[in-house]
């Protein structure tokens, strides 16, 4: 039978031993735990830091190309120029020797490509995005036939703008094209039981690159503060909060004051 618990494990890229309480968590690591296989692109919809790269990471690890590379392209405030250096081809001369290179294309062939934010470009920029990505492959099957293959694809959506797409030109092109499989990630506010677990893990990480932070813990009252709050920024900002809390504690016992007014005020 399969089990998520290895996947879990390295989802928190640490050695737990109690694992996700949270039946919603457990159902994305089952159908991440079979997808990663298949082979197939993915469109992985969530709010902001809510840990859609980290899951990107996992699917490619847990693939058949986790020996080949993954790379991130960032969509956020790209211009014309840049989509152009990384998706079309550019002329290289070496050693006497011409050639067309498609750089991130040829990194990913066997790997797996992460356009971050993809959200947030302009349908014109997806378009073409998809037709340089296409046309890319293509080219390089063309001039190079033993690099048979695609590079998979994983795009991120942030959960604000996903409802807006749906039905759009743009959202049945990509559909179309890339045939993905779409993952909606929750909110931290929707596996609250997980909280523990996570600031748990967060406290290791710090303990672990830190030695005058090997004391580090988290106080009862801070715990329950962290579980009841609804984190909009997600695992983002309650990372961000543990690791102020733990430098105003001085690495002792993070204490409700110590960790942000935002919080406390809610
Ligand atoms: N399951 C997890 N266990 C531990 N840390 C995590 C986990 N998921 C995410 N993180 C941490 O939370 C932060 C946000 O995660 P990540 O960058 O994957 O989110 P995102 O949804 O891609 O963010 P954005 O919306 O800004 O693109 C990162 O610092 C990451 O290391």
């Amino acid at each position: 039978m399969t089990t998520t618990k290895p996947l879990l494990k390295k989802f928190l890229l640490h050695d737990i031993e109690h694992y996700s309480k949270s039946i919603l968590m457990q159902d994305i690591f089952y159908k991440i735990l079979h997808l990663a296989k298949l082979d197939s692109n993915v469109i992985l919809v969530g709010e902001i830091g809510s840990g859609k790269k980290r899951l990107a990471k996992v699917i490619h690890e847990s693939s058949n190309r986790a020996q080949g590379s993954f790379q991130t392209f960032y969509c956020l405030n790209i211009n014309e120029d840049e989509y152009k250096k990384a998706f079309w081809g550019h002329l290289k001369f070496d050693e006497n020797h011409l050639s067309i290179k498609y750089d991130l294309l040829e990194k990913t062939i066997n790997g797996t490509l992460y356009l971050d934010q993809f959200s947030e470009l302009t349908p014109k920029l997806m378009h073409d995005i998809l037709i340089s990505y296409k046309k890319g492959c293509d080219q390089i099957f063309r001039l190079r036939p033993s690099h048979n293959g695609k590079p998979r694809i994983i795009l991120s959506f942030n959960q604000e703008y996903y409802q807006n797409f749906i039905g759009k030109p743009i959202w049945q092109e990509l559909l179309n094209e890339l045939n993905p499989v779409v993952i909606m990630l929750p909110p931290l506010r929707d596996h609250k039981e997980d909280i523990p677990l996570i600031i748990d893990h967060f406290l290791n990480e710090i303990r672990d690159r830190y030695i005058e932070y090997k004391n580090l813990r988290i106080s009862g009252n801070a715990l329950l503060a962290c579980y009841n709050y609804d984190w909009p920024g997600n695992l983002l900002q309650l990372k961000n909060a543990i690791l102020q809390g733990a430098v105003l504690s001085r690495g002792e016992t993070i204490e409700l004051s110590h960790l942000p007014i935002s919080m406390n005020t809610e």
